[in-house]
């Protein structure tokens, strides 16, 4: 497979140096516009060092934040992606980007699936309000039932301008007062900090209503 070896050769590619949209990673995105580029990830300077530490460094604005912006034009042409062997960059992970892709890899590098002592404790409060891990996935469920329909489809009403705004939407199924849910973001294949909040949504959307 093609591996990209420096930037140029990515600006090559794209023969004008803005509108990229370039995964470095599981976690980690580049989109670069003519006047600067962004680096979006979770932890690109925890883990490990920044394809683009230098750059990074020269603007000395990044402290950790997860999104990174600003290089000039001419510093990106400069920058090189590293490539020791195991971070070549596949040609395939070069996206042209529509404004809504480049959103959608932000989104997932900025609400990854949780892991760690994250995830235990942000699920264990939901296990205690009722929630359940799904056999064979990375999902969370619960069964709420109303004292009619109406609550329940009021309670659905609510969830959905929610999604609709967050652009992350439950799997759900409703019959008279019952609403059964299940949470996962099929983007990152789990459980991520969207999912987390929108149970803890329902779970006050729900309160008072739950018979
Ligand atoms: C194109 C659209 O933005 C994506 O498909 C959104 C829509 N809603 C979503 N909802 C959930 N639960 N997971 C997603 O990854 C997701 N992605």
């Amino acid at each position: 497979m093609a591996h990209l070896q420096s930037f140029k050769e990515l600006l090559r590619v794209h023969a004008t140096p803005f509108q990229l949209l370039l995964k470095l990673d599981r976690t980690t995105y580049i989109s670069t516009s003519r006047r600067n580029f962004s680096l979006y990830g979770t932890s690109h300077l925890q883990k490990r060092k920044a394809p683009f530490n230098d750059l990074i460094q020269s603007c000395g604005k990044c402290s950790g934040q997860s999104v990174h912006t600003i290089a000039q034009p001419q510093q990106l042409l400069k920058a090189s992606i590293p490539a020791p062997s195991q971070r070549k960059i596949p040609l395939s992970n070069y996206i042209s980007p529509s404004l809504q892709t480049t959103r959608r890899f932000a989104k997932m590098a900025l609400s990854p699936k949780l892991e760690g002592s994250e995830r235990t404790e942000k699920l264990n409060a939901l296990m205690e309000a009722g929630w359940t891990m799904v056999e064979g996935r990375d999902a969370i469920y619960k069964e709420f039932k109303f004292k009619n329909f109406n609550q329940a489809f009021g309670f659905m009403t609510r969830t959905a301008l929610l999604a609709e705004k967050m652009d992350h939407h439950p799997e759900w199924f409703n019959v008279y007062n019952k609403v059964q849910v299940t949470l996962s973001s099929h983007d990152v294949s789990g459980i991520s900090e969207r999912d987390v909040k929108m149970a803890n949504f329902m779970e006050k959307a729900a309160s008072g209503l739950t018979s």
